[in-house]
């Protein structure tokens, strides 16, 4: 089932599994900011501090990172994609569950940022919730007549209960056992196994060139101003990327997949 809701100042998009899984997604950034397993259990973290006014980028979910990654570019930090209003399309049940797509196109990137990239394209991000499974497919187009190139993102912020009790396994550097802040960027295998302080989840991606494992520490925690001080603990960052920008021709497409399953 679909349903219109609102969190904060934000209209939002509920979807609700027959098996109880739910998720939460602004249409501001199509922003993801809550998906629960169906024993109700939360497993995305979202700061009490984030902005939820569409003033500023969401602090927590899954903001979507397009067409350029972090600050490798002259463009907007992280891109303009989670700082736009996107439109619901279509919604219903399908074989990986209920699910409901997000549209955006450069007529929609408020004038300012459009500006700092002009070129034609639409983005479809579609949310597919089913059992202990979240499937995220994300799909950019290029609708002109130019070639243009660009990098994204799927920045997920994992509610992991205490960051330091955290493991990832999958990376060919071993198992990381968390501690110091780290902001890394890992070739992409296509599945990673996280262990958080009480769960098992499995995060598989396809189509992306990177994973990128980001916390900020308690140091760089407390200069951000949309995050509380003592919650770099209770999350961990790991992003199935493409932080190079790459070339897409003029009526191509590029379609990066995301799913995280709760094993345990
Ligand atoms: O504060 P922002 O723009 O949401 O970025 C958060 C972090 O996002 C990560 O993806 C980057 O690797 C970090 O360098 C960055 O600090």
């Amino acid at each position: 089932m679909i349903s219109h809701t609102r969190h904060g100042e934000l209209p939002a998009i509920r979807i609700t599994a027959p098996d109880g899984a739910q998720a939460t997604i602004a249409l501001y950034g199509a922003h993801l900011l809550s998906w629960k397993t169906p024993d109700g259990k939360e497993r995305l973290f979202l700061s009490a501090c984030s902005p939820m006014d569409g003033s500023a980028a969401i602090r927590g979910g899954v903001p979507v990172i397009f067409p350029q990654f972090s600050t490798r570019g002259d463009g907007q930090r992280h891109g303009v994609a989670r700082l736009s209003h996107w439109r619901l399309g279509a919604s219903g049940s399908a074989e990986d569950g209920v699910y409901a797509e997000f549209e955006l196109t450069q007529a929609d990137v408020p004038a300012p940022l459009a500006a700092g990239w002009p070129h034609d394209f639409a983005l479809r991000l579609r949310f597919a919730l089913q059992g202990n499974a979240l499937h995220m497919r994300f799909n950019v187009r290029n609708t002109g007549a130019d070639s243009f190139s660009f990098a994204s993102a799927l920045h997920t912020y994992y509610a992991a209960g205490d960051f330091l009790k955290t493991t990832l396994q999958g990376l060919e550097q071993g198992k990381i056992a968390f501690g110091p802040p780290l902001d890394n960027i890992y070739a992409a295998p296509a599945e990673l196994e996280l262990r958080t302080a009480d769960s098992q989840l499995q995060l598989r991606q396809q189509g992306f060139t990177e994973w990128v494992v980001w916390n900020p520490g308690a140091e760089n925690a407390a200069k951000l101003t949309d995050m509380a001080d003592h919650e770099w603990r209770e999350f961990l960052c790991i992003e199935p990327a493409r932080v190079d920008k790459q070339e897409l021709k003029a009526g191509a497409e590029w379609t990066g997949h995301h799913t995280i399953t709760v094993a345990g």
